[in-house]
């Protein structure tokens, strides 16, 4: 089981969603995201598993009638992100998201990157340049793009686009990174690139992540969580989920036989 020397960094409290048609997508999900660990997320199509994700950055305060239940608490200082008096924005500048298709704004490489910074008030230029350069390196982007940052940033490559996404989300000094199936939309070599660069970030914020591939989930987690039905089934040190899992659904799902 989990480290219990690890902090947390964040956690799940008894977690219901309600879409606003009704539909209970999760069920009483306790979990925790230990800091500077990468935790994944893993189940069949329409487990939940981004209707989760999706609450830790109040994605689904977009649209009416979505309904929360429960608490998503950071530490250390115990801010309840779903509480209605914290301001969405403030918890999308702590927890930032990474999608499954690249998305850039139509903007200049160096535009996109700035965005966040802009949002906070920052209108220094020394210190905008600066911010920019530390995420484009952060996401391993720079030695590519430092010579046209201001070329539109639909120029480049969807691997380059979903790098240039990291480092937007990256400007604003994130704690903890969401990543939404972020390799689907690329190639291996690609999906290589992004998969070395989470486990780097790693060391300085605290990442989940969705995937459907069962491989990326064993390569670059430390625990993972199995669900089911809006449930949590199954939660544990990645090497013991793919190993030994000890529900048997969970099994059935990692060697295939299910999902
Ligand atoms: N906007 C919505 N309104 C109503 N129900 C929704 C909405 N979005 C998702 N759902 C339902 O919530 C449940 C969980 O969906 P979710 O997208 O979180 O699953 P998932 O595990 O991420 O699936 P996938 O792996 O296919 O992306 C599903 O039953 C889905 O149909």
């Amino acid at each position: 089981m989990a480290n219990v020397t690890t902090p947390i960094k964040a956690e799940a409290r008894d977690l219901n969603f309600f879409y606003s048609n009704g539909a209970r997508a999760l069920k009483g999900i306790s979990m925790p995201l230990y800091e500077n660990k990468i935790t994944a997320l893993i189940g069949p199509s329409g487990c939940g598993k981004s209707t989760f994700l999706r609450c830790f950055n109040r994605m689904h305060d977009l649209y009416p009638g979505n309904k929360y239940q429960g608490q998503i608490v950071m530490h250390p200082d115990n801010t309840n992100v779903l509480d209605a008096g914290v301001d969405p924005i403030e918890v999308r500048m702590r927890i930032s998201m990474v999608f499954q298709k690249p998305n850039p704004f139509p903007k200049s490489i160096y535009e996109n990157v700035a965005y966040g910074l802009r949002v906070r008030g920052e209108n220094n230029k020394r210190i905008m340049d600066d911010k920019v350069e530390e995420a484009l390196k952060g996401a391993a982007l720079w030695n590519e793009v430092k010579d046209r940052l201001h070329d539109l940033a639909f120029n480049l490559s969807g691997g380059q686009q979903q790098r240039l996404c990291i480092a937007r989300a990256l400007a604003t000094d994130p704690e903890i990174m969401l990543f939404d199936e972020p390799t689907s939309a690329l190639d291996p070599i690609a999906t290589a690139n992004i998969e070395e660069l989470m486990v780097e970030l790693r060391s300085k914020l605290t990442i989940l992540v969705v995937t459907h591939n069962m491989q990326q989930a064993a390569r670059v987690s430390d625990y993972t969580a199995y669900m089911y039905l809006g449930e949590l089934i199954e939660y544990n040190d990645t090497d013991k989920i793919f190993t030994t899992p000890s529900r048997k659904e969970t099994e059935d799902y990692i060697t295939g036989k299910f999902g």
